[in-house]
């Protein structure tokens, strides 16, 4: 094991505007009163990301503001048997997975109501504040805040019992179908009610620690979005147990000891991870979603962004299973499956990079040479009824891993990390899609069964995908690209089913990249630390440490990379990622 220190809170440090950020609600409220004290009679709009604490604004923020009127949107808000009735549809009745939303906010409210609102706040002298999830649809504020929450927040406080789903009234419903709301309708829906908002704010507000909450204003806020379009920059991890889950990145994180285990860390998907943006001596914890948002086409590129819209295509995280347990064997939807039965545009294409592995670790690819697919969906679901156990050994391949091979897994390949492996995964984004065929006749962390989803398995494996294919097809396609004195580039991936290419290099000089006018994703695979620099000093040097995932955004342009003096003498490799299309 490599004992660098893994950063687990990295900032983007913005420059410009030390002084536009305050911590701790006494400068918040001095600030906001010197705004408001300007006019003598005015509206003041604080919009909200579902999650956030409505009472802590109530008992710190409001009343000190002393307004003449006081208006909560979700008075306005459907009840929540009308909204239920118009979800329905997306809402299913799996436990897993809905149907992507394309809903727009206002379809939630009662238009009556918001006009009556909207008269009231028209009415009142002095000042008004409006606030809540939506409060933007009753009046366009003389002052905006907007009030926003990472994903990661939210599902904690869904976790802990403290949240149900916006206009629910559902806390103590299931995780999993709380998790579904949010992710097919809410979070859509309400990033597509945020991004003009956010374009046009006065000021953000972060609450995501509760009782010590911070502000930025809106200029500096998107002067620090563009600013982050030009550096390298890494996203806030966040690491989750499981009931595969291992002990490897306990040790090489240095996390929480007591933990049972780690299974997952998620360090480049931006729709769920926080971004972390200081101004001066105030750190402001915003979604990193915000950025995509914001700035599409300087962090995507102009051709990534033309294909995927606002959307981060590339996903890296961990699997851990050291000392684990397999992951469900499993498959991911076709395109045309994904579209036709969640809405989702592209699928869940994925790839294992085995940065380390224990002396017997394996992992499950394709099925075997000359099986009956009958046979395997038969002997699955005598598996799922719980007559027996699925003879893996009798219908998939169990592939030998080692460190630093490379797995690719287009959609439909049946699949899935064995024990003993420390998995990047290197896929594209959407990761809820899994199909679990057959979860090894245990219980998860919540003493419950975990969903299979056999019905939908079965409909997309590609039987094809056999021994012979898969050796020729998907294990270590690794291709000599270009060499220089200090370095060598190889192709690893991905599968040409799947839009993802990666190059790995390996160093013990700099190696020059270009971000080819389309986002890079990397992770430093081998060595202790490095240092990406800009070759016309257009961003200060960024280190990266062992294992550690960072974006370099498409408008970027040219960019080096080199050992720093902590790995002299060693050997490094980076695995870069990114759409293909050149
Ligand atoms: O279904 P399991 O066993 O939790 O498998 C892990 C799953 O986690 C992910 O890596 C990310 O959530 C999926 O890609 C993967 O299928």
């Amino acid at each position: 094991m490599t004992h660098t220190v893994y950063d687990k809170y990295p900032e983007v440090a913005i420059s410009g505007y030390d002084h536009d950020a305050w911590q701790g609600w006494e400068p918040i409220i001095a600030t906001l009163r010197q705004r408001l004290a300007q006019q003598s009679k005015a509206t003041l709009i604080v919009d909200c990301y579902p999650g956030v604490d409505l009472n802590e604004l109530e008992r710190h923020l409001f009343p000190l503001l002393t307004p003449s009127l006081l208006l909560n949107v979700e008075s306005a808000r459907l009840d929540k048997t009308a909204l239920h009735h118009l979800l329905a549809r997306n809402l299913t009745d799996d436990r897993v997975f809905g149907v992507l939303s394309c809903h727009h906010l206002n379809e939630f409210f009662d238009s009556q109501k918001i006009e009556n609102l909207r008269e009231q706040a028209r009415e009142n002298q002095g000042l008004t504040i409006i606030y809540g999830p939506g409060a933007a649809l009753v009046h366009s504020g003389d002052v905006l805040i907007y009030a926003d929450l990472p994903r990661w927040e939210i599902q904690q406080r869904m976790r802990r019992g403290e949240l149900g789903n916006w206009g629910a009234e559902n806390r103590d419903e299931d995780m999993l179908r709380r998790y579904k709301r949010a992710f097919f309708i809410e979070w859509r829906v309400f990033d597509r009610h945020k991004t003009p908002l956010l374009q046009r704010a006065d000021f953000l507000l972060d609450t995501t620690q509760p009782g010590n909450p911070a502000m930025v204003s809106g200029e500096a806020l998107r002067a620090g979005l563009q600013q982050t379009t030009k550096r390298p920059f890494r996203v806030m991890p966040f690491f989750d147990p499981g009931i595969w889950g291992g002990q490897w990145m306990k040790h090489q994180f240095d996390l929480d000891p007591t933990a049972p285990n780690y299974a997952w860390c998620f360090d480049c998907v931006p729709e769920e991870n926080s971004l972390l943006l200081r101004f001066g001596n105030v750190r402001i914890e915003i979604p990193s979603q915000d950025l995509i948002l914001l700035q599409p086409r300087a962090l995507l590129g102009d051709r990534v962004h033309a294909r995927f819209g606002a959307e981060f295509p590339i996903r890296f995280d961990f699997l851990d299973t050291m000392q684990g347990q397999n992951l469900s064997f499993q498959v991911h939807p076709l395109t045309e499956y994904i579209q036709q039965q969640f809405g989702m545009h592209y699928t869940q294409d994925e790839s294992y990079y085995i940065l380390d592995a224990e002396p017997h670790a394996h992992v499950y690819l394709g099925t075997k040479n000359g099986i009956h697919p009958q046979a395997m969906l038969d002997d699955l679901h005598a598996a799922a009824r719980g007559e027996k156990a699925f003879d893996d050994a009798k219908f998939v391949n169990q592939l030998p891993a080692k460190k630093h091979d490379h797995f690719l897994i287009p959609a439909g390949t049946v699949h899935c990390s064995g024990a003993g492996t420390m998995v990047l995964e290197i896929s594209a984004t959407p990761y809820i899609f899994t199909f679990k065929l057959w979860d090894w006749g245990r219980l998860g962390m919540d003493g419950l069964p975990r969903p299979v989803h056999l019905q939908h398995g079965e409909q997309v494996i590609d039987w094809q995908r056999d021994t012979d294919w898969v050796m020729r097809n998907l294990v270590n396609r690794i291709e000599p690209i270009a060499q220089g004195e200090h370095w060598r580039e190889e192709r690893t991936g991905l599968h040409e089913r799947e839009f993802i290419e990666t190059r790995r290099h390996w160093f013990t000089g700099p190696v020059s990249h270009h971000t080819g006018s389309g986002v890079n994703v990397l992770n430093l695979v081998e060595g202790d630390e490095a240092v990406v620099e800009s070759p016309s000093q257009a961003f200060s040097p960024f280190v990266v440490r062992y294992a550690e995932t960072f974006i370099v955004p498409a408008d970027v342009g040219e960019y080096r990379i080199s050992p720093t003096h902590r790995s002299q003498g060693q050997q490094l490799a980076t695995i870069k990622a990114w759409v293909r299309g050149e």
